[in-house]
């Protein structure tokens, strides 16, 4: 594993840096979060339904404009250049988009072709993605026959062949059954080994404890604790499991981070 000091040594900008990051809709929803994130780490966001998690990550991702704070992405200010921050990350939703008439390999050909990836280094990833994700049996069949779970892998491989440095997933687990989260979890896990940053969203309170080096904790807007496993059972006075701790946090609700 990566080691802390190297990820965020000074002269390396973190992967990913908000800042007072504020958004209301019909009501505030995101309430001045700061978040800081080093090159190849994997950072957990858990939270009580609607507790404004995805909200964090559309921003993030550059779907939805902030109304304060600011977003900076390996150092370059995400909000001033969306398209060069875009080019760095991947955005893979909780709901799947794949077109139904293209097969797995089409989409992953004509994604390769947006971002303008080299066509025989988009072969070869699309190939490699294909296989990890236990993809290769379906890799002509057309997306449309497809279950959910196979969409969501075949979304996630769509989000990676351009080979991001950062990777912001929305509940990439839920629906998946164990094969197909163990193949998520396994590409995750490489990526992450080789460099690659990933922030998700989870209500798996498993999957934070046993791929997060760091989880975050956001309660109505607010990002109430943050730290590893280790450092958020300190903080709740040693409770054992991520369930308590989570618990504990989100039921007093008034911690700072
Ligand atoms: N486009 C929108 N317009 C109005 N309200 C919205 C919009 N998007 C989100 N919200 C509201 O913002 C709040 C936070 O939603 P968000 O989806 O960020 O929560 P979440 O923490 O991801 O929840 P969950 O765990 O249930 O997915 C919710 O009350 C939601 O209804």
């Amino acid at each position: 594993m990566v080691s802390l000091a190297r990820r965020t040594g000074a002269v390396m900008p973190a992967a990913l840096a908000l800042s007072g990051l504020t958004k209301s809709f019909d009501r505030p929803v995101v309430r001045g979060v700061d978040l800081s994130i080093g090159a190849g780490e994997f950072y957990a966001l858990l939270g009580p339904n609607g507790a404004g998690k995805t909200t964090i990550l559309r921003m993030i991702a550059g779907l939805l404009r902030p109304d304060a704070g600011s977003i900076s992405i390996f150092g370059q200010d995400a909000l001033a250049d969306p398209v060069a921050a875009k080019r760095q990350m991947a955005w893979v939703s909780d709901e799947p988009m794949v077109y139904d008439r293209l097969t797995p390999l089409e989409y992953l050909e004509f994604v390769s072709g947006l971002w303008q990836v080299d066509p025989d280094h988009a072969r070869r990833s699309a190939h490699a993605l294909i296989d990890w994700l236990g993809l290769a049996p379906h890799a002509n069949e057309l997306c449309g026959g497809f279950s959910k779970g196979m969409l969501q892998k075949v979304a996630l491989a769509g989000a990676l062949v351009h080979d991001p440095k950062l990777i912001i997933l929305d509940e990439p687990l839920t629906g998946l059954d164990a094969g197909s989260a163990r193949q998520v979890k396994d590409v995750l896990r490489e990526k992450t080994a080789s460099g690659v940053t990933v922030i998700m969203t989870t209500h798996i309170l498993e999957v934070a404890e046993r791929m997060a080096e760091r989880i975050g904790v956001i309660a109505d807007g607010r990002l109430i604790a943050e730290g590893t496993l280790a450092e958020l059972r300190d903080r709740t006075g040693g409770e054992n499991t991520l369930e308590d701790i989570f618990l504990d946090l989100v039921g007093q609700g008034n911690l700072t981070p």
